[in-house]
């Protein structure tokens, strides 16, 4: 059989929250309650819980109906965990886990519980360090070490339970972790390769950093454009930000049907009005205006309201001019002016209506905007 003990006794001191740090809330539940989840989503038969001394109570009422008991935790991590093997037979391989680690997947639980099996050595997953590391004597450097020799040690740690039960017990020192007892009551201890998702939530930062990792997708909005001018035999033909042969359209500004269906699916996936009501005919300083000029100042009113685009879709309608060709040097301007992907299409209506008869040009555009990130660029 497989016991899970996890460890939920300690005060939670560099966290200072206020309360024990397993009953600390993360998205809405304690973090020993995300923990459990990862136990018991692995090949784990039954879990012992060293809870806080004062809160054995609650957190009895939080296991209840699953296969866990709760024991007092003891003054320290080492006292918790001889505490719940009090709960475990010797002959039981037993994964001692940190409360403290909420998001540990349960194939580490698998991975370091197979070895157990497999070698009935102790068992600790582990993560090279990523950073450079120095020896120091006060502030100053000695040396650096080599990283490749290093691991950072996660939980959960598994070991046959007779034989760490007995390391601890003739313990003279006190561990930081349980592999240090059992390696120094003469056992072997191995190493597997740890998960990022499993570290320790020590500080604030980590919390805020469990938090955003269990965050939902951020919510996205959409918003929606069309814009229609009719053929002018006195005017260049703008669409899209490309010059093309041919009569161009009719309008106060370029006539860029293109980019002002962009422009308004952009101003209306923000919630800011459309292009009308932001450029208007009505302003004089916006005659003759490229449309690129309206989707990037759209862009920048989304930024400033807080947004970013992910995806703008534009179908051109008409009969002239054919984009096909230059579909993609189009879509790389606009995706250039808009900062996220843009697809372009184009379509006929068989004849029928303002652009079938050959009178104008029609686009449609859908623009999808989220939050946009925090980001330290100026
Ligand atoms: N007397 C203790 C001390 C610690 N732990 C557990 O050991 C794990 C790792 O310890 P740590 O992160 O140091 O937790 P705290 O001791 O609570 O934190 P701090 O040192 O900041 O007070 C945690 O899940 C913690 O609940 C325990 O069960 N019993
Ligand atoms: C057990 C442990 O989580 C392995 O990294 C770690 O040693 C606990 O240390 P702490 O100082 O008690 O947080």
């Amino acid at each position: 059989m497989t016991v899970a003990v996890v460890v939920a006794a300690g005060d939670g001191t560099r966290l200072g929250a206020g309360m024990p740090k397993a009953l600390v809330p993360l998205a809405g539940r304690t973090l020993l309650a995300w923990a459990l989840d990862g136990v018991l989503a692995a090949d784990v038969d039954r879990v012992v819980v060293a809870a806080p001394p004062g809160r054995v109570d609650d957190v009895e009422r939080g296991v209840a109906g699953l296969p866990a008991v709760v024991v007092a935790g003891g003054a320290d991590r080492q006292a918790s965990v001889l505490a719940a093997l009090g709960h475990v037979a010797d002959d039981e391989v037993v994964l001692v886990h940190d409360a403290a680690r909420p998001l540990t997947p349960p194939s580490v639980f698998d991975l370091v519980r197979a070895e157990v099996v497999r070698t009935g050595d102790g068992v600790i997953p582990a993560l090279t360090p990523a950073d450079t590391i120095k020896r120091l004597a006060g502030d100053a450097v000695v040396e650096t070490v080599r990283r490749a020799l290093l691991a950072a040690v996660q939980t959960p740690q598994g070991f046959p339970a007779g034989a760490l039960r007995r390391a601890l017990e003739s313990a003279d020192a006190r561990h930081t972790d349980d592999a240090a007892a059992f390696a120094a009551a003469g056992h072997r201890v191995r190493v597997v390769e740890g998960s990022p998702d499993a570290f320790k939530i020590t500080t604030r930062w980590d919390l805020r950093r469990a938090e955003q990792l269990l965050a939902p997708p951020a919510a996205t909005r959409s918003g929606l454009g069309i814009d229609v001018h009719a053929f002018a035999d006195d005017r260049p033909m703008r669409l899209g930000g490309l010059q093309w042969p041919g009569p161009g359209l009719a309008g106060h500004s370029d006539a860029d049907v293109v980019c002002h269906a962009i422009a308004d699916a952009l101003l209306s996936a923000g919630g800011l009005g459309d292009l009308g009501s932001r450029f208007g005919t009505d302003r004089a300083e916006e005659a003759g205006r490229a449309g690129l000029d309206f989707v990037t100042r759209s862009v920048a009113l989304l930024a400033e309201a807080g947004f970013a685009p992910v995806h703008v879709a534009v179908q051109v309608v008409g009969n002239r001019p054919r984009i096909g060709a230059r579909r993609a040097e189009m879509e790389a301007l606009l995706t250039a002016a808009v900062g996220s992907p843009v697809s372009v299409s184009g379509t006929t209506t068989d004849g029928l209506g303002l652009t079938g008869r050959g009178e104008g040009v029609a686009a449609v555009a859908t623009a999808l905007v989220a939050p946009a990130p925090v980001s330290f660029r100026r």
